[in-house]
């Protein structure tokens, strides 16, 4: 499968002469969903702002489809979408508007707009809403809007920080629908998230950050090796419980 993302040899963080990120080396494969997890202040935020490109690596390199930042800016940042964990709306502007704007900024075709807009609305029961400002929406339904300019974009990427915060059970369950049926198609997704059940339930494999240092990664059994938990025993919560509170044999 194709690599999308690659992270490398990443340390980083606000100030040089104070790293937060320790040699992080991780990839995502087209068609894999990849959990982020780790403790308050653990340094989940701070990789995905490396990844995004809002901050510089102190040392190592991320690609994102092959390419990195500096070798191609507008390769790199059309491969990905980003839902953050707060939704970042301009207030003078309708949901529809929104949406239009994602679709020009990543060249979907007007056919496919139409059709893609309007299923995505009446997905998140959003089309009631679909004229109203961004200012006027609740909490839940901003989010709404940045999660539906993500799958309208249809990039090779997402990144999902925290996503279930706002929404409501209905948007969840559509969420996670969602970004199974993508991710079928091909996309990556790296998702970050305290909701340790829903992470081990949808996510093909995890990572595991703790102190600025990835802990372990893999899948339910190479976690549970990390942790020191017997093959075949324990949720991603126990092992991740075991390896956060340096209960690790
Ligand atoms: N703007 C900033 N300037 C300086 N240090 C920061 C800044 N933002 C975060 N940090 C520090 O970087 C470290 C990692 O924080 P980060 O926000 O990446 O954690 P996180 O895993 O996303 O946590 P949370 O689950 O609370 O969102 C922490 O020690 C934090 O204090």
């Amino acid at each position: 499968m194709e690599t999308i993302l690659s992270v490398k040899q990443l340390t980083g963080g606000y100030s040089p002469r104070r790293p937060v990120l320790h040699d992080l080396n991780f990839e995502l494969k087209a068609g894999e969903m990849v959990g982020l997890i780790g403790l308050n202040g653990a340094g989940k935020s701070t990789t995905i702002k490396h990844i995004l490109g809002l901050m510089n690596p102190h040392q190592g390199q991320i690609k994102v489809a092959g390419v990195t930042l500096n070798e191609s800016p507008q390769q790199y940042r059309s491969a990905f979408a980003y839902v953050p964990e707060t939704p970042v709306l301009f207030d003078e502007m309708t949901v529809e508007e929104h949406l239009r704007l994602s679709g020009m900024a990543y060249n979907v075709p007007s056919g496919d707009y139409e059709e893609q807009a309007s299923k995505l609305l009446e997905q998140y029961q959003m089309v009631p809403k679909r004229k109203a400002f961004s200012s006027h929406l609740s909490k839940g339904m901003k989010q709404k809007v940045m999660i539906m300019s993500a799958l309208l974009a249809s990039p090779p990427l997402y990144i999902i920080d925290e996503p279930f915060l706002g929404l409501d059970p209905l948007g969840i369950r559509s969420l996670l629908d969602q970004l199974v049926e993508v991710k079928r198609g091909g996309a990556a997704i790296l998702m970050s998230s305290h909701i340790l059940s829903t992470v081990e339930a949808y996510c093909d494999r995890y990572i595991v950050m703790h102190q600025g240092r990835i802990a372990a990664q893999g899948d339910l059994e190479d976690v549970r090796r990390a942790a020191g938990l017997d093959a075949g025993s324990g949720t991603l919560e126990d092992a991740f419980y075991k390896l956060v509170s340096g209960g690790a044999s």
